[in-house]
């Protein structure tokens, strides 16, 4: 199936299925690595939301949930400024940190992220991204601990991602078709 959008046209690239599969693994090492601890898992709003609800639902151990909001992209290029739109209302000093997204692509907005939570000091940060495009990765980031898929370096929509704010509510994930 293809997805258009304004004069883009998005082609079928991972099916939820596979998302919900994939998911369930990242979990189960949550669960392991997080035991006997009560992380804070903290969203990156808004395109993690679908995937930080799915991971949710499959763990166990305590935890509290929270959310910051950043942004970016516009069209489909990074403007390579981070804006905070919103910021935490949990105190994380000494707390063990989850952090979770939608997507790594030039590592921009998760280099930003960090630095300022770690300003906060947490006990740990760890993140937690359903995808990660190597290729356009432009930082070194230790703190990636939990990747869903590893992409090419081409622009996807679908399942909380956005083309200029539009295509998030759908269970798979598109490519753009070239
Ligand atoms: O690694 P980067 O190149 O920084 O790109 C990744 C970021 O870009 C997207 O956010 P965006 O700014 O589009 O906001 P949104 O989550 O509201 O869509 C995505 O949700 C990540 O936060
Ligand atoms: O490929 C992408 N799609 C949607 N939003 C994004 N933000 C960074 N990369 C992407």
């Amino acid at each position: 199936m293809e997805l258009t959008i304004d004069d883009k046209t998005f082609e079928s690239f991972i099916d939820y299925d596979l998302i919900e599969k994939r998911i369930r693994v990242l979990a189960i090492q949550i669960n392991v690595d997080y035991e006997n601890k009560v992380p804070i898992i903290i969203g990156v709003l808004n395109g993690s939301f679908m995937f930080m609800a799915d991971l949710m639902k499959q763990i166990e151990i305590s935890c509290e949930a929270d959310f910051i909001k950043v942004s970016s992209y516009r069209d489909m290029q990074s403007t390579g400024e981070v804006k905070e739109e919103l910021g935490l209302s949990i105190d994380i000093e000494n707390r063990d940190i989850i952090l979770i997204e939608d997507i790594v692509d030039t590592g921009n907005t998760l280099e930003y992220l960090i630095n300022k939570l770690k300003t906060k000091s947490p006990a740990s940060i760890k993140v937690a991204s359903l995808l990660l495009k190597p290729d356009a990765l432009q930082k070194k980031i230790d703190e990636i601990a939990y990747i869903g898929f590893e992409i090419t370096n081409d622009f996807v929509v679908g399942y909380g991602l956005d083309y200029n704010g539009i295509g998030r509510n759908t269970k798979n994930i598109y490519r753009i078709k070239v």
